[in-house]
């Protein structure tokens, strides 16, 4: 009987996720800040295993009243497995932080490489459409909407591939939502409108992007907020004449950039689409090679 007992104690022991501490972990060098905490380059003592740790005060949180926004980003991104979703591989917390053990992206933020070169080449805009195409498609199937991808929120590995991060306006949804989230410049217009929305707006938001990647700027840029709003409201799009941007590519955003989320290109379509196929590259790093 008690070797019984025993065994199930171990059983339920592996289940148990390990109790990671600080004292787990060397840390270096800090990666970047965000509004809740600071992010550091570090290194599990036994493994040798290199992670990035996210320290969030716990001050902030209670501050801002996201302690249950944390907890659901937690759980959703713990549970997501997809090369172009970062990983989260563990928390602890001590009295005043929480740590997010996360996949370490070595090429840092997108939006940096953006700001230096300016725009992408259609091939890397292609590229990181169809990644963003495919991890969220993922995310959907998982009833997970984003809600809040942008540039500040994509990440870059060794090979260049992309990496969602930051699920912290991520919801579980099985019925349409209704919260207001994120900067308005990538919000479509059923959440700028604090409407009802549903998985559409994460192709919405792949519109922007996709403007954003080839043209700079996003599409609905105004120097006020009101200006933003209204420009979406009206959907109210245009092409800067340039030579760079072909127009299969502005085809494919003008089929993502519709007011009705009913009739926006589906993320399997988005696969499909002509530009997708001529200039994205498989594997998802759009390696040096051919720009
Ligand atoms: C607290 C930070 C924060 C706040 C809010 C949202 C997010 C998600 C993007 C984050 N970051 C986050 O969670 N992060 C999770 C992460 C992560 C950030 C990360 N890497 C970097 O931040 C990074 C930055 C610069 C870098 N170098 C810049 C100079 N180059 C010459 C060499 C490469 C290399 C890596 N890896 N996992």
């Amino acid at each position: 009987m008690a070797s019984l007992i025993r065994r199930q104690n171990q059983q339920h022991q592996k289940r148990v996720q390990k109790q990671w501490s600080l004292l787990d972990f060397e840390i270096g060098k800090p990666l970047g800040k965000g509004k809740f905490g600071r992010v550091y380059l570090a290194r599990e003592l036994k493994s040798k295993f290199i992670v990035a740790l996210k320290v969030i005060f716990k001050e902030q949180i209670e501050k801002y009243k996201l302690h249950h926004q944390l907890k659901r980003e937690m759980e959703i991104q713990t549970n997501l497995r997809h090369p172009n979703v970062l990983r989260l591989y563990g928390w602890f917390h001590d009295d005043d932080r929480i740590y997010l053990i996360l996949e370490y992206a070595h090429g840092g933020e997108l939006y940096r490489q953006l700001r230096k070169t300016g725009h992408l080449g259609e091939r890397q805009a292609a590229t990181y459409i169809a990644s963003l195409t495919q991890a969220l498609a993922y995310c959907h199937e998982k009833d997970v909407i984003h809600r809040d991808i942008k540039p500040e929120n994509l990440l870059l590995d060794h090979e260049g591939r992309l990496k969602i991060a930051d699920f912290g306006w991520s919801v579980q949804s099985r019925s349409k939502r209704h919260t207001m989230c994120g900067t308005l410049d990538y919000l479509a217009p059923e959440m700028v409108e604090n409407k009802a929305h549903d998985y559409a707006v994460d192709n919405w938001s792949l519109g922007v992007l996709c403007y954003e990647f080839l043209f700079g700027v996003p599409p609905f840029e105004a120097e006020s907020q009101t200006d933003t709003f209204r420009r979406i409201m009206k959907v109210d799009l245009s092409f800067p004449s340039t030579l760079h941007v072909s127009s299969e590519a502005k085809n494919l955003i003008s089929r993502l950039l519709v007011k009705d989320s009913s009739k926006r290109l589906l993320l399997q379509k988005i696969m499909e689409h002509p530009w997708i196929i001529k200039n994205a590259d498989p594997s998802g790093t759009c390696s040096k090679s051919n720009p």
